[in-house]
């Protein structure tokens, strides 16, 4: 199953584009309609939500008065905390039944106002977050909505804001011009992103092998590894040590292929064994074989577990290994040592070059691989060195 959050401030275009997705055949689970599940007559919601805000906050028939409710609810942040305590874990409970419901090949779209608010971006394999600038949503939501624009200004508010949305969007879709526009986007992202990405998950099937091709870097990348690392914390919580962003991609400054490789910290191999369903679950199927890391000096190999992203459209390398072998340390020192002396971070980037010229030209690739392990032999030396004058260690 592939989780997508999709969310924006209101009036951005989520339910247009959830309906497309739906078209497509993406299960979506709509927040605001279980929100208007849980308060329906005769229910404890409703009950609890007249205890708090008043009789007057029902129609005639007794069922609730949507706008007497928004207009006591968006008048403070108290009130809005009150309102959010009573009917936020009631939909949380009823989300997790439909989404516990659905097939194992679907993609699940999770249709959700407040996804960056609660703090939920970790547990979808993908948020795509549809976006439109404010006054075009007040006008959006006044003409075709009927809604008192200090309504929809008083959402907008109360809401997360532009930047707080784009830390946690892996699909960012602007929905500013034209419906067809937007729609033409979700198209490609359902073709070219979600159904092969579901398939990954569900078949431990690895992404298509990405260019090998040497870029400058890319300051999206620590973010994008900051969201990854997220996800895998909370799918193995406190069974792991730690998880790091280490590889070329988190030097600042070195060209490096576009894989983000990350570091999973763990007891034993035991252990990762033991995590390997989860992390699966959280879109890192396990790589099949048996992986290993050489020992620089030659005398030996250590094992560790290797997994791969799913996602298509983010190549990620997850490398599981335990603080009794060397190359865990390594892993951290080297990469921390190249951030921290940049000439050693530009000595490398020649290297890599020259390496990248010799495939790009001819065959004859052998003696600037040579080079670079020579390269990088000593460059461990020198980062040992380094550490012990600096007192760095793997725990900072
Ligand atoms: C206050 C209520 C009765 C107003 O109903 P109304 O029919 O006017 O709006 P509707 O429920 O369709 O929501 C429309 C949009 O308002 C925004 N909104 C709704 N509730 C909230 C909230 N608590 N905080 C911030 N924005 C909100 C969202 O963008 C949502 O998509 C209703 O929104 C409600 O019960 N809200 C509490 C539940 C909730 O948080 N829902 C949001 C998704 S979980
Ligand atoms: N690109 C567009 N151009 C013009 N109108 C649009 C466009 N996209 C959406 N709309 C209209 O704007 C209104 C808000 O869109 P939609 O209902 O999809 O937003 P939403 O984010 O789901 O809103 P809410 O947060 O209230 O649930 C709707 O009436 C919709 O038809």
């Amino acid at each position: 199953m592939l989780r997508v959050g999709l969310t924006g401030g209101v009036g951005a275009g989520k339910s247009t584009v959830a309906t497309r997705l739906a078209e497509h055949g993406a299960v979506v689970v709509d927040a605001d309609r279980i929100a208007r599940e849980v308060v329906e007559p005769g229910t404890e919601g409703l009950a609890e939500l007249v205890t708090a805000f008043g009789e007057d906050i029902l129609t005639a028939t007794g069922a609730l008065d949507r706008q007497a409710l928004a207009a006591k609810a968006f008048a403070s942040d108290e009130a809005r905390r009150t309102l959010n305590a009573i009917t936020h874990p009631r939909i949380g409970a009823r989300t997790a039944e439909l989404i516990g419901e659905a097939a194992p090949d679907a993609v699940v779209v999770h249709d959700v106002p407040l996804l960056v608010e609660g703090g939920l971006a970790p547990h979808y394999h993908v948020v795509v977050v549809v976006d439109a600038p404010v006054e075009t949503r007040v006008r959006r939501l006044v003409s075709a909505r009927g809604m008192a624009e200090d309504d929809a200004r008083a959402r907008i508010a109360a809401q997360a804001t532009e930047a707080d949305r784009r830390a946690v969007a892996d699909v960012w879709l602007d929905n500013g011009g034209h419906e067809d526009a937007v729609l033409s986007e979700v198209d490609s992202l359902w073709a070219d992103r979600l159904v092969p990405f579901e398939a990954n998950i569900r078949l431990h099937r690895p992404r298509a092998a990405s260019s090998p091709r040497l870029v400058p870097h890319d300051p999206a990348w620590p973010v994008q590894a900051a969201r990854a690392i997220a996800r895998i914390r909370a799918a193995v919580g406190d069974r792991a040590r730690r998880v790091d962003h280490i590889g070329s991609t988190s030097v600042p400054g070195l060209l490096a292929k576009d894989v983000l490789d990350l570091q999973l910290t763990v007891d034993s191999l035991d252990r990762a064994d033991e995590l390997a369903d989860a992390l699966t679950a959280a879109g890192f199927p396990p790589a099949a074989g048996d992986w290993r890391d050489d020992a620089q000096d030659g005398t030996g190999t250590w094992p560790k577990r290797f997994h791969y992203g799913a996602d298509p459209c983010r190549a990620v390398n997850l490398h599981v290994r335990s603080p009794e072998t060397p190359a865990w340390r390594l892993a951290l020192l080297f990469a921390e040592w190249l951030r921290q002396n940049p000439g050693e971070r530009d000595a490398y980037a020649a290297v890599k070059e020259g390496l990248a010229d010799a495939h790009a030209h001819d065959g004859t690739v052998e003696p600037y691989a040579e080079e670079k392990q020579g390269w990088v032999n000593a460059a461990f030396r020198r980062a040992e060195d380094w550490a012990a004058r600096s007192g760095w260690t793997p725990e900072g």
